[in-house]
């Protein structure tokens, strides 16, 4: 069945299987038809999701985004790196977008003290490397009423969600959230290491 409560272009006719296991990474590129900005991952990416916040950066007509996790070591940029500036560098996560077309290539967290610092979050979409992780969950569910969307359509959304696997959460997922507090846990003491 294919509802007509749009998500996100990768999802909407159905979550695919992705991971394969022996999936090393791939290039992403930016949606410039002059100059793209391209960018190595050389790992498979964990913890896709679909994000509804203000913040991530969506395609085109999307309600959500989709982004996943890599080991910052493991990400390079290979080519027109000079087309990149920091979104909002006030923000947890500094998103590195390509002034000429507006993609997010990568969002890095800068802060050391952060449960998340060695990470950077990318969209697979962006690459046509195939084997990619799914995304797994939506997150910021909530969220997308700041972008416009109407707060009666909401039901339909998390039922559409549900139905595509990706369980609806307002926040991060439980796993996340758990990881979030764990870090916080331990650095006030509470939590002994
Ligand atoms: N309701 C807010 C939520 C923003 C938010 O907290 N986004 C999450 C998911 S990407 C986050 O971790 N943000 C950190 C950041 O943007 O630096 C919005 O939609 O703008
Ligand atoms: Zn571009
Ligand atoms: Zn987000």
């Amino acid at each position: 069945m294919n509802s007509a409560v749009a998500i996100h272009p990768s999802v909407d006719q159905g979550v695919r299987k992705g991971g394969a296991a022996d999936f090393a990474g791939g290039t992403l590129q930016c949606k410039c038809a002059d100059k793209p900005v391209k960018v190595r991952i050389s790992a498979q990416t964990a913890h896709n999701h679909v994000c509804g916040c203000t913040k991530c950066w969506k395609p085109e007509g999307a309600v959500f985004s989709m982004i996943a996790a890599v080991p910052r070591d493991k990400l390079e940029v290979l080519e027109n790196g000079d087309k990149l500036a920091v979104v909002d560098d006030k923000a947890t996560i500094q998103r590195h977008a390509c002034k000429g077309c507006g993609v997010h290539m990568f969002g890095r967290i800068e802060n050391q003290e952060h449960a998340f610092h060695g990470l950077d979050f990318v969209h697979t979409e962006l690459s046509k490397d195939t084997g990619w992780s799914a995304p797994g969950f939506a997150a910021f569910v909530s969220s997308i009423i700041e972008s416009g969307y109407a707060p009666s359509g909401m039901e339909a959304v998390r039922a559409r969600l549900r139905e595509l696997g990706l369980e609806p959460y307002d926040c991060l997922s439980p796993t996340l959230m758990d990881a979030l507090s764990t870090h916080a846990a331990k650095k006030s003491g509470v939590l002994k290491a």
